[in-house]
């Protein structure tokens, strides 16, 4: 049964069923077999071809063979759960004076951690903790919960920064891009982990996990919850439902991509799903250029990512979403 107190006061809504294991909720049965590309972080020489496809046609693909255990990924789902289900007033007061946020209604944050929504009509039905990786060795808790998330996510780190880093050197290859060498367009000091929770929730007029939207990121690697789908991508005018499949992570490339590969990869647009009877987790990775670092490119003004996630701020306060990379290109008066 659902355990109400977990759960932050706006995401309390009363028509709730009990969880029910119905096999159909799991998969869409019109999607057999999956058509995520698949590419495999071990012989990218040989998947050149494909991942440039990917990265052109979807913008998002699923890693396999990428070498995190799957034990580390099972035991870090498994202490989320666990660290979600304590109560809503344990986890704020866990976080405060900490470098790790609790947010809920709301996956857009300001780098101080306050939420940026735009009223209850606009609530995402979520709830989850923003790590900023580089911090983790000053965050100590006298929770053993999140002391041994912090443990966990200090391993994750060196795997998703050594992927990250080695998907962007492809990527750049295929490109051929022509970057300034001394510049960190992909900086591991950027890294961030969110751990989402999206209840269940059997009214969906209640809204979205998380409304249509585009990663900021230059990559995105999401370990998602390894039986609950919710994660759609629209492609070709439609929306797919990104299967949840063990072991595999999916990556998603984000605005930053885009504007650096002068509109040749896309940022995907992706939204989640509120599932009518199991609650999901997910684990999102995710990096940004070096703050130094200057995007150049024949279709937008040059601009820095810290430029880049103001104006998105800005938006979102002044009229409720992400512009995006639309207010960076060259012909945009504003
Ligand atoms: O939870 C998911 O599956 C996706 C999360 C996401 O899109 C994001 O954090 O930007
Ligand atoms: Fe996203």
């Amino acid at each position: 049964m659902k355990n109400f107190e977990s759960y932050p006061p706006v995401l309390r809504h009363l028509d709730q069923q009990p969880p029910n294991p119905d096999p159909d909720e799991k998969s869409d049965p019109n999607q057999d077999p999956d058509p995520v590309p698949v590419i495999d972080l071990g012989c990218l020489e040989d998947e050149k071809k494909k991942l440039e496809e990917a990265c052109k046609d979807w913008g998002l693909f699923r890693l396999v063979n990428h070498g995190v255990p799957l034990t580390l990924l099972n035991k870090l789902e498994e202490m989320s759960k666990h660290l979600f289900s304590m109560s809503f007033e344990c986890k704020e007061e866990a976080c405060s004076g900490t470098p790790v946020t609790y947010f809920w209604g709301t996956p857009a944050l300001t780098p101080s951690g306050t939420a940026l929504t735009r009223g209850p009509q606009n609530i995402n039905w979520v709830e989850g903790f923003d790590v900023p990786l580089t911090q983790l060795s000053h965050f100590n808790s006298h929770l053993p919960t999140l002391e041994s998330i912090r443990l966990l996510l200090k391993e994750y780190e060196t795997h998703l920064s050594r992927i990250a880093t080695t998907l962007f050197k492809a990527m750049r290859k295929n490109l051929e891009l022509n970057l300034k060498p001394s510049k960190s367009y992909l900086s591991e000091k950027t890294g961030m982990v969110r751990v989402y929770r999206y209840p269940h929730c059997s009214d969906s007029s209640v809204g979205w996990g998380m409304e249509a939207h585009t990663d900021s990121s230059i990559l995105s690697i999401l370990n998602q919850d390894q039986q609950v789908s919710g994660l759609q991508v629209f492609k070709d005018d439609h929306w797919l439902t990104v299967k949840p499949i063990s072991s595999t992570l999916i990556v998603n490339l984000g605005d930053m991509m885009q504007a650096i590969s002068d509109d040749r990869y896309k940022s995907v647009t992706h939204r989640v799903k509120i599932n009518k009877h199991r609650e999901r987790i997910s684990i999102c990775y995710f990096v940004f250029p070096g703050e130094e670092v200057v995007i150049e490119s024949s279709k937008y003004k040059p601009f820095t990512y810290n430029e880049f996630r103001a104006q998105v701020q800005q938006d979102i306060k002044a009229i409720g979403y992400k512009v995006g990379l639309a207010r960076f290109q060259q012909n945009e008066d504003c």
